[in-house]
């Protein structure tokens, strides 16, 4: 070897002498748990109980490991798609394209509602009922040429596909409209209108899948300016709960396998904060919880509501963190400890038991 040509055995040792010593690694990262701790940092309006976190951790344990809470438990859900196939990635992809903003200030009677298979689905229910009842009518609400369709896929489509069994409309539908279309255009121009192809171009990596939607998707682009801080607050509720449903529905096979799916972090909707704060976990200042309780609109993207989806995210990092400070062997990550407080905060509110309301924010983030 001549003495101006590199020593690449040389070079290659010592990228890896810096990449254990610097943390520089080839893996993406997403940035939701760096911003969620600046939240937190800055939080004025939200705090966190240490207390009741570890008393949350504790409880939580026990009570997944008593359930068994796992994976599988996804696919268990009488309205998930059981089979493991294109048709189920793009059904996830329509699904968490359109999850957000179910809640209804009407009496529980005159909520929007979907009657599908003889029962009444109601909130996030009530988006998967609908989708298989429109399935089952030959409506291909899951295919992105279906979307781009002008013609076919109509906001009258759509009141035909969520036509509710209230008087209530479902809410945003024009804004579903143009999450559907602009969704169906992307995937023409970069993934051959194919979901499959898009969880593909992640070569198996959950924080590059939720990069590639926040990237080219500006309806998954959930991140927002907070004061203080030159970069956007990075929430991405909707790409991590993509991709998060994926290895789930999967049980972290095939497309479903994600090598650093540890990386998703809980997703900040209106109804896990809802639970954390019944828990005792975090805890609003008077003037917030007076308006949370007053069910007072909460603005996307506002001081609180960041501070409310901020603290959320950190609150569930530090739940996880104690869990496995206590059960190491345990594989538990965010996504099923989430998983498990929106079930519980859902069977809370089945019971009639709500201590306090979960916030109101109108937006297409959750
Ligand atoms: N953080 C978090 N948010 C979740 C879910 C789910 C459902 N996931 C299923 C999949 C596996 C789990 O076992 C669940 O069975 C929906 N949502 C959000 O809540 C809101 C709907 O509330 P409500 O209107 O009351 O149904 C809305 O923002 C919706 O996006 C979750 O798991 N975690």
């Amino acid at each position: 070897m001549s003495d101006d040509e590199p020593d690449l055995e040389l070079l290659a040792l010592l990228r890896q002498h810096l990449q254990g010593k610097l943390n520089i690694s080839d893996e993406p990262e997403t940035g939701v748990l760096e911003g969620a701790e600046y939240v937190y940092d800055n939080a004025i309006d939200v705090a966190l109980d240490m207390r009741s976190c570890k008393n949350a951790a504790a409880a939580i344990y026990s009570q997944m490991q008593q359930k068994q809470y796992s994976a599988a438990q996804w696919s268990a859900h009488e309205l998930h798609p059981k089979t493991k196939d294109d048709a189920t990635i793009a059904f996830i992809f329509t699904m968490d394209l359109l999850n957000f903003s179910f809640w209804s200030e009407k009496p529980e009677a005159d909520r929007f509602a979907i009657s599908y298979r003889d029962k009444r689905w109601t909130g996030y229910w009530s988006l998967v009922a609908a989708m298989q009842r429109a399935l089952d009518e030959g409506i291909p609400i899951t295919d992105s040429h279906f979307w781009q369709d002008e013609e076919e896929c109509t906001i009258d489509t759509l009141r035909q596909v969520f036509r509710s069994c209230s008087d209530e409309e479902m809410p945003m539908l024009a804004e579903r409209l143009a999450c559907l279309r602009e969704a169906g255009t992307v995937l023409y121009e970069k993934y051959e209108c194919s979901p499959t192809k898009l969880v593909e171009a992640a070569n198996g990596s959950a924080a590059a899948l939720v990069n590639l939607l926040a990237k080219d998707f500006a309806c998954f682009r959930d991140e927002h300016r907070v004061e203080g801080r030159r970069k956007p607050v990075r929430i991405l509720k909707r790409a991590q709960i993509f991709v998060a449903d994926l290895w789930a529905c999967f049980e972290g096979e095939g497309h479903g396998a994600f090598r650093d799916i540890d990386k998703i972090t809980m997703f900040a909707d209106y109804r896990v904060p809802q639970i954390l704060n019944t828990m005792g976990c975090i805890a609003y200042s008077p003037p917030l919880d007076v308006a949370v309780r007053a069910k007072k609109d909460i603005p996307s993207g506002g001081n609180w509501e960041m501070q409310l989806r901020g603290c959320s995210i950190w609150c569930v990092e530090l739940i996880r963190r104690e869990i496995k400070r206590n059960h190491p062997e345990v594989d538990i990550n965010a996504i099923l400890i989430d998983f498990f407080l929106y079930d519980t905060i859902k069977e809370i509110e089945a019971a009639g038991q709500e201590s306090i309301p979960h916030h109101r924010t109108r937006s297409i983030w959750y």
